[in-house]
């Protein structure tokens, strides 16, 4: 029985993390769950999964939800909240669905109380990649991708030797407009950039998708899940998100994983590891689909991604800044104080003004978050 803490539950990837345990309740249980605001859709999911802990997100929404929880759940909030339930006593595994650099300290905290880790939230590896991955190592604690691309590759590296290594290779989808020239961006509404091709996922990441900073944010996010080395990974448009990602090996040989788009499928492997159990839905026909696409990667026409590779190669705090400064301009598109090519530029503009700290401190990476944070929402509009 794998007994899980899963934080953000209300989420994209804690609903369907839901849909997993609700399939197997023979080997899975919740202990713990945190959610930030979704007050309604957290007491209904306490009601069906009992767990013995929940966090929300300020004492407000505690307010709001304390008289109705059911005797044996306890409740708390906050940051402080989102560690606790991270930290849970009865869990041995901990999802990490929360949204954004706010996972860094829970996750770091379930990996000091030895937890395995189905990591989903990919901000946290970016924003202080080498403490959770030192982390790990010294509690010796498996990070386990949910990330599809990451899945898959975690499932192509399987029982070979990295020495054998030519070149690991993310697709991407392209996202919402990846038929567009960057002439056509300027105007791009909040909604058509929410409506990604092949994914129903939360905003934030659907609008990285679209700027393909979440491609960015996944190469840094596979440099520090595999050690692998910024030259050795490569990023390739595949617009039917149906091969998730692959491997190339010193003989020529290359290893994909395939499938149809589906978030509970890495899910459940990052909970079944190295086991496999059975999933209900259809099986992926290639016959159907018939052809599959690939397109150069542009760095002209997605500079997000040029952006991420410089800063994974600068290393230090120039990672923790790239992804403080994407969150909060995609947030300020997301309430349309900006236009959507001033995310990158918001971002590039943070990005050229820090100063990067080798090797940070997690007060280092705190700080430089913060300003990075400041600076990007002080930032006028340009489009
Ligand atoms: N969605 C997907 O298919 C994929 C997502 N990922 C990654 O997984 C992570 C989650 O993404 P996704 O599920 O789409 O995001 P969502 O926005 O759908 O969900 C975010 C979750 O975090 C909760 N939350 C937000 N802020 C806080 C807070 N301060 N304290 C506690 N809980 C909080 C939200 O609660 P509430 O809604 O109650 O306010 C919600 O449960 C991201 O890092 C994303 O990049 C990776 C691959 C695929
Ligand atoms: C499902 C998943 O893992 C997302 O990160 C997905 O990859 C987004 O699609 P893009 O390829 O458009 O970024
Ligand atoms: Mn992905």
């Amino acid at each position: 029985m794998k007994r899980i803490a899963l934080l953000g539950s209300t989420g994209s990837i804690g609903t369907q993390t839901l849909d997993v345990v609700a399939q197997h309740p023979e080997y899975f249980e919740i202990e713990a769950m945190a959610a930030g605001r979704n007050i309604e859709l957290l007491l209904q999911q306490v009601q069906q999964f009992r767990p013995k802990l929940v966090s929300v997100q300020d004492k407000a929404a505690a307010d709001a939800i304390r008289i109705h929880l059911p005797a044996g759940t306890a409740l708390t909030y906050g940051d402080e909240g989102l560690i606790e339930v991270a930290s849970c006593a009865d869990a041995d595994t901990v999802v990490t669905a929360v949204m954004g650099s706010i996972g860094l300290k829970s996750t770091l905290a379930a990996i000091e109380q030895g937890k395995q880790i189905g990591l989903a939230n990919k901000e946290t590896l970016v924003t202080a990649g080498h403490l959770v991955t030192a982390a790990a190592r010294k509690h010796n604690v498996a990070l386990l991708p949910i990330d599809s691309e990451h899945s898959a590759i975690f499932q192509c590296l399987n029982g070979e030797s990295m020495r054998h290594l030519r070149s690991i290779t993310l697709t991407a989808s392209g996202g919402s407009f990846r038929d567009k020239g960057r002439e056509e961006l300027k105007d791009v509404t909040v909604e058509q950039a929410l409506n990604h091709p092949n994914w129903s996922m939360g905003a934030k990441i659907t609008i990285d998708s679209a700027t393909m900073a979440n491609k960015g944010l996944e190469v840094i996010e596979a440099h520090w899940l595999f050690d692998i080395p910024y030259e050795q990974i490569q990023v390739l448009i595949h617009p039917e998100s149906i091969i998730h990602s692959f491997v190339e090996y010193v003989d020529g040989s290359v290893i994909a994983q395939l499938g149809l788009p589906d978030m509970r499928v890495p899910i459940q492997y990052a909970l079944t590891y190295p086991e496999r159990i059975e999933m209900k839905g259809p099986s992926l026909s290639l016959a159907e689909i018939g052809k599959l696409h690939f397109r150069e990667m542009d760095m002209a026409r997605y500079p997000m991604v040029r952006y991420a590779y410089e800063s994974g190669q600068a290393g230090g705090t120039a990672t923790t800044v790239f992804n403080a400064a994407n969150e909060v301009a995609v947030s300020r598109f997301l309430k349309g104080e900006i236009g959507f090519l001033d995310i990158e530029r918001i971002v590039e503009k943070v990005l050229s003004n820090h100063q990067v700290i080798a090797d940070p401190s997690l007060a280092e990476i705190e700080d430089a978050d913060g300003r990075a944070r400041a600076v990007a929402a002080s930032l006028p509009p340009v489009e």
